[in-house]
């Protein structure tokens, strides 16, 4: 199945899933209703999830880092991926030939990260632009916005020109890199020029198609982990049916904001459609990190291979300004945390219903592939969990924080 046909496939499903819901005026209220989100989408034979699958681990994209030696390449891979804290990037050393780390840690982030050397050097023999090119699904250019950056422009151009002839299917991400030494004045100035500079480069150059991202970022604050969100969601063809499940998982819920959290790198796939506020973003991954931490200590059992994160993790966080965080499990590798009103977790077991509604969603659409998970105690206390609509549900959840 190509993948206009699967993105075909899925949009039809959403259509399906929407029609139905607003066709069914038997619910009132907040309940995403039964009917709305059927177990069974009624994809027939027309769903081909064996082919969706494997198309996706086989055409595993590739995020390229390039920039100008030291500009922090090295650093954004290893804080992102590595979970190395961001003062032990001090004594990175230089990298001098091209690191490809290969992520797979979650169902649906899963591509490879080439770190190149400083200023890579298109004409050397070995550098076979051709091949690297080819297969690139973005090309991160990071900028160190503490230096000067014009030979850092120069590069960019360079690169951008070189990479587009090869494959104008790029997508161009630009890192303004380092800002935690800027003050807010000099981060939007520049955040201007560099655009500016960059953009004027490329129309004297004729790539006025060229389209260019810019991101302000630092591996001290959470801001490398949202552009890396940005950019990881552009490679994922199925983000506009994540948005739309979300959308429709958060109205019927009560719910402000939903994140679909990649857990191990803090990467969200996905969001709902209104705005992101950093703020929010931070209160999640710092959500996750607690959950983590906790599930690690306490959570880990003999086998201690066996992953502590499972279908019994869940945790919810009441903060003093009646705001509520709930986390729960999607997958081995997904967490969706939803902030609300605390008067709208009043009905708990709607959001669970729906949440269950909305998990099996994602399965079906996605055909994710839940490993066995390890049944065995977990963390933490259980709470009761009542039934919804006489619908059993999964047992009561475990990681509670
Ligand atoms: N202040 C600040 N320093 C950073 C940031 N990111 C990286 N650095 C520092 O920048 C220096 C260079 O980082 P690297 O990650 O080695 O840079 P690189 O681009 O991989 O360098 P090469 O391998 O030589 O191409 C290190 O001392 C990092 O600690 C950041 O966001 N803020």
């Amino acid at each position: 199945m190509s993948q206009e046909e699967e993105q075909f496939v899925l949009m039809k499903a959403i259509q399906l899933m929407l029609q139905k819901s607003y066709e069914d005026d038997t619910c009132s209220g907040p309940i995403m209703n039964v009917g709305s989100f059927p177990h069974d989408f009624g994809y027939g034979d027309e769903f081909d999830a064996d082919a969706t699958s494997s198309q996706s681990s086989e055409n595993k994209p590739c995020i390229h880092l390039m920039g100008l030696r030291r500009s922090g390449k090295s650093s954004i891979a290893k804080v992102v991926f590595h979970k190395m804290s961001p003062n032990e990037t001090l004594f990175l050393e230089s990298t001098n030939k091209i690191v490809k780390d290969d992520i797979s840690n979650s169902s649906f982030v899963r591509f490879q990260i080439w770190d190149f050397p400083g200023q890579v050097n298109f004409f050397d023999a070995a550098f076979d632009a051709e091949s690297i090119f080819k297969g690139c699904g973005a090309l991160i250019f990071v900028i160190d916005a503490q230096d000067d950056y014009t030979t850092a422009l120069e590069c960019l151009h360079d690169t951008v020109a070189r990479a587009y002839k090869i494959n104008p299917g790029i997508k161009f991400e630009v890192f303004i890199h380092k800002v935690d030494g800027l003050s807010d004045d000099q981060k939007i100035e520049t955040q201007r020029d560099v655009h500016q500079r960059a953009n004027d480069n490329l129309i004297d150059d004729g790539l006025e198609n060229v389209q260019l991202s810019f991101y302000l970022t630092s591996i001290y604050d959470h801001s490398i982990f949202e552009a890396f969100s940005k950019v990881v969601q552009k490679l994922i063809p199925q983000l506009s049916a994540l948005e739309n499940l979300l959308n429709i998982f958060i109205s019927n819920s009560g719910i402000e904001k939903a994140f679909l959290f990649d857990v191990v790198s803090k990467i969200y796939i996905a969001t709902d459609s209104s705005p992101v506020d950093m703020l929010s973003y931070e209160l999640c991954c710092d959500m996750i990190d607690v959950v983590i931490d906790i599930s690690c200590i306490y959570g880990a059992e003999e086998d201690i291979d066996a992953s502590t994160f499972d279908s019994q993790s869940s945790s919810l966080i009441k903060l003093n300004n009646a705001t509520v965080l709930y986390l729960k499990e999607v997958n081995r590798c997904l967490a969706l945390v939803c902030i609300l009103r605390e008067n709208s977790f009043e009905r708990q077991g709607l959001i669970d219903y729906n949440f269950h509604i909305f998990q099996q969603a994602i399965h079906q659409v996605f055909d994710l592939r839940n490993k066995p998970t390890n049944p065995g105690p977990t963390t933490t206390t259980s709470v009761e969990r009542p039934q919804v609509n006489g619908i059993p549900e999964k047992p009561n959840s475990g990681q509670q924080t």
